[in-house]
């Protein structure tokens, strides 16, 4: 069965249709990388599936319709790194990712043995260990990214829903973070993220969907859907796209001649 399954879903937001017709299913153990244009829907699209928005349609998650499940319940199965970073509390980052434990536990429950094993893991995991009695509103933006997904991590979600996790990391971090989801998957866990790094997503991702306009218009594997001719219509980017041993390539290298028709200013000695 999938872990999430969507049909039929739409969305308007300020009376615009934002998500059109959407259907995807995850499965335990899946990488998905939702990828599309500025304004495409991806970040729209994730927080329907964590019923933030309301939508038309179907959200099943494990069989039932999330928008049926309560909050507690749902915090126990989705986690959640928005794209939003701001931190606004000035507590510990210890304290911060602790908080991801919190559906495991009543709200003044001690924390048990397995809730500081989790905030541990999760410290290790994003490399941020030595920053764990920093005040997390005095990180870095990359340093608070990684805080605020260890949180997501610490909640041992069966599903784990990121939007642009990797934004603002530095590419060994980013890495590192694409390692952590990886492995988080090999171990059951569905991860879905959306991602503007093509080349990143391409080499780390099981499945890519591709949104365009609130729709999806490719859903598949990554060297199966990203062409340099779907690059270039949807994009309007000319890339490199190569399949080594190594694994799959993709380097944007200028805009197309639609990118131009798009509304975008190219520098023409790019
Ligand atoms: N509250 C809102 N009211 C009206 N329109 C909205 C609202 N929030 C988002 N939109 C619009 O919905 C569309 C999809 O936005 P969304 O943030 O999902 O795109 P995205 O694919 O995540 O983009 P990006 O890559 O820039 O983060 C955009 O056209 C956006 O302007």
């Amino acid at each position: 069965m999938s872990r999430l399954a969507v049909s039929n879903l739409s969305a308007s937001l300020g009376g615009n249709p934002v998500l059109k017709d959407i259907a995807i299913s995850v499965s335990p153990g899946e990488f998905v990388g939702l990828i599309g244009p500025n304004g495409a829907g991806k970040s729209t699209l994730l927080r329907a599936c964590l019923g933030l928005i309301p939508s038309s349609g179907e959200i099943l998650l494990g069989g039932t319709d999330l928008r049926r499940m309560a909050p507690a319940e749902l915090a126990l199965h989705i986690a959640y790194v928005a794209q939003d970073r701001d931190i606004a509390w000035p507590i510990t980052v210890e304290v911060l990712v602790d908080l991801g434990r919190q559906p495991h536990r009543g709200a003044f429950a001690r924390s048990a043995i397995a809730d500081h094993e989790a905030v541990e893991a999760a410290l290790q995991r994003m490399d941020i260990g030595k920053l764990r009695s920093r005040r997390a509103t005095d990180l870095s933006g990359g340093e608070k990214a990684r805080v605020l997904i260890a949180r997501a991590l610490a909640q041992q979600a069966d599903l784990l829903l990121a939007d642009e996790p990797v934004a603002g990391l530095d590419p060994a971090h980013q890495i590192a973070l694409m390692q952590v989801f990886r492995d988080l998957t090999r171990q059951g866990t569905s991860v879905v993220a959306s991602m503007h790094d093509l080349g990143l997503a391409a080499r780390w991702c099981d499945r890519l969907v591709l949104l365009e306009s609130g729709r999806i218009v490719a859903d598949g594997a990554p060297a199966e859907l990203l062409t340099a001719d779907l690059l270039r219509r949807v994009y309007g980017i000319e890339a490199y796209v190569a399949d080594v041993a190594g694994g799959l390539i993709v380097q944007p290298t200028r805009l197309a001649q639609t990118g131009i028709e798009q509304g975008i200013s190219r520098d023409s000695t790019a």
